[in-house]
């Protein structure tokens, strides 16, 4: 496994990446891409595990992206342990990791970059309006991330993202469709601990009465989905009555939504799939969580 920072190297990685791929046997070698900001947990590994069985050549990086922090602690106090990481990323037989710092990220910054993605109105809902400038800043770093690590033809490129994140898997599925990036997106549900609550990095920060609040939201998503496929009312103002009630949790939102377009879609009994996605303050930390909402099946015959 090699590990990189500078560009020069990232050009040998691209030479790597082709060397490499020229000796795959597939008539289109896949080179398979997995983006992070690190403090890498089994959700990680769940990515690397099936980018692994489908790429010839694994690419991981690490980066913790300022771009899309609107809070300055929110971003100086993100957990950084790149050393522990790249032990784990050799365990899960990465070819390469990319790690760069952030002046070679951005050389400049904070003055750079001047030139950015915007990730237009879809990047302005719910977590996006909550965190201004948030999925600008993830279609800025991840349209560069393709363009340094994606391989020339005839290599293939597919790049994977967890559906925990599915407002920013919406934003990247835009970003690749209409900037014509050429890189195959690929996601996996999201990995949940022994309680139901989503794995995420941020969770090293919660403290353990934190934690038993950050179980309400979990519950919540699965409650909905309970509902979804019982054909009950969905009742999204009692669940958010009842969320608010922890003097731990600050709501910010819980909504049912069009995976597509993230906008709300009807209320009340469910009649086309959609997803359920909720942000809340817990404790000193935002979490956010989503969860693929299947209405009930109704009985043929
Ligand atoms: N529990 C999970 N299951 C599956 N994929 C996940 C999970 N958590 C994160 N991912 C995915 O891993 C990739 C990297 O995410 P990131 O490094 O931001 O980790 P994170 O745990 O989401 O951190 P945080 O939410 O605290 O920022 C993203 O595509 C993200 O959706
Ligand atoms: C996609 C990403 C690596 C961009 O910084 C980040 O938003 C993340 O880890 O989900
Ligand atoms: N995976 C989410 C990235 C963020 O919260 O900035």
């Amino acid at each position: 496994m090699r590990v990189t920072q500078l560009f020069d190297t990232v050009r040998g990685i691209r030479a790597a990446v082709v060397r490499a791929a020229q000796h795959s046997t597939a008539a289109r070698p896949v080179v398979g891409i997995v983006p992070t900001m690190g403090a890498l947990h089994s959700g990680h590994a769940a990515l690397l595990e099936s980018a692994r069985r489908s790429s010839d050549v694994l690419i991981a990086s690490v980066f913790v992206n300022p771009l899309q922090f609107d809070d300055p602690t929110d971003y100086q106090l993100y957990p950084r342990q790149l050393e522990v990481d790249l032990q784990m990323l050799a365990e899960h037989d990465a070819d390469f990791v990319f790690a760069p710092g952030l002046q070679e990220m951005y050389p400049g910054y904070p003055e750079g970059p001047l030139v950015r993605v915007s990730a237009g109105e879809l990047g302005r809902r719910w977590e996006g309006a909550s965190r201004p400038g948030h999925f600008d800043g993830v279609a800025t770093v991840v349209t560069k991330l393709f363009t340094i690590l994606s391989p020339p033809a005839p290599a293939e490129c597919e790049a994977w993202f967890g559906q925990k994140d599915a407002e920013q898997l919406a934003v990247i599925r835009r970003l690749v469709t209409d900037l014509n990036l050429p890189v195959r997106i690929r996601s996996l549900p999201s990995v949940r601990d022994e309680n139901g609550v989503a794995l995420s990095s941020r969770n090293l920060r919660l403290s353990e009465s934190d934690y038993d609040a950050a179980r309400s939201l979990s519950r919540a998503l699965f409650t909905l989905k309970a509902r979804a496929e019982t054909g009950g009312p969905l009742d999204l103002p009692g669940l958010r009555t009842q969320l608010q009630s922890s003097e731990r949790i600050d709501l910010d939102y819980l909504v049912v939504v069009d995976p597509a377009t993230l906008r709300e879609t009807a209320q009340g009994v469910l009649k086309q799939p959609a997803l359920a996605l909720i942000a809340a303050r817990v404790g000193p930390v935002r979490l956010i969580d989503t969860m693929d909402l299947r209405p009930a099946v109704p009985p043929t015959g």
